[in-house]
């Protein structure tokens, strides 16, 4: 079934043409990368998705739904998570009450009241935070202030945050930038990890393809905007168009 569609999607900035008639299927629990050199509208199709920028023309449909029109939140609420690039962290609050926060987002959209004195009376909470730390790896520093934690840990963080909401579809931007190449592994190992674990539906933005060719079941090409190839790895990997446009004719 088709989680997220989006249909004729275009985004002008001006007289720049950002995303041109974007046609993005994501099936239910697939893993797909969109890839594409500097400026070929990728992390716009992203905040398009995830409600940051209005599309000029075209719908964005999660679950059948058009969420064209929705605020952010209510697009986290219908199951939509994004992680990565902007800091979702709170530095001075620890690991576990940052999970609490990301967790309870989800079910109130808003943090109007105030949580710490109502995190008791809110069940499944904190058993939600405390499985997604777990997931991530993070279980043993719940109580650490955010801040203290090192870069790579920060990093699991932002995934936990990400998966606390419990989403259906997760958004990643860049998952691995700025990351040393051990960071890099253990954060892939962890995608990886996340994926068996929690059966999730992903959509990778990454440069580094052999992130990409590891991870994803279908990538996606953009060129200026347009979609100019989607396939397997495999197929990816072989087409002509994507060599010239994207990698310069390159063997990848
Ligand atoms: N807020 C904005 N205002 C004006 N132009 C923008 C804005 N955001 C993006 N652009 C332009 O839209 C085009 C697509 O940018 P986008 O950031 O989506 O590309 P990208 O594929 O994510 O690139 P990169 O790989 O470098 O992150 C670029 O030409 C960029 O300069």
């Amino acid at each position: 079934m088709a989680l997220l569609e989006t249909d004729g999607l275009v985004k002008e900035f001006g007289g720049l043409v950002a995303t041109d008639d974007v046609n993005l299927t994501v099936n239910e629990d697939e893993r797909v990368s969109i890839i594409g050199p500097n400026g070929a509208g990728k992390s716009t199709l992203i905040n398009l998705i995830t409600r940051r920028l209005d599309p000029t023309e075209g719908d964005i449909r999660f679950k059948g739904e058009s969420i064209v029109k929705m605020e952010p939140h209510e697009v986290v609420q219908r199951g939509v998570s994004k992680s990565f690039q902007t800091a979702s962290i709170f530095p001075d609050l620890t690991v576990r009450e940052n999970a609490e926060i990301a967790a309870l987002a989800a079910e109130r959209g808003s943090f109007g009241f105030d949580f710490l004195t109502h995190r008791r009376k809110l069940h499944g909470v904190h058993e939600v935070a405390a499985d997604t730390l777990d997931a991530v790896g993070l279980l043993d520093r719940a109580e650490t202030p955010a801040e203290d934690l090192p870069y790579g840990d920060k990093r699991r963080l932002e995934i936990g945050i990400a998966l606390a909401s419990e989403p259906d579809l997760l958004l990643m931007d860049e998952p691995t930038a700025g990351m040393s190449p051990e960071e890099t592994r253990s954060t892939v190992d962890l995608i990886e990890e996340v994926k068996e674990r929690m059966g999730l539906t992903f959509v990778l933005v990454e440069h580094d393809m052999e992130i990409v060719f590891s991870i994803s079941d279908r990538i996606v090409v953009l060129n200026r905007g347009r979609v100019i190839a989607e396939g397997t790895p495999d197929e990816i990997r072989g087409d002509e168009q994507v060599q010239e446009a994207y990698l310069g004719g390159v063997e990848l």
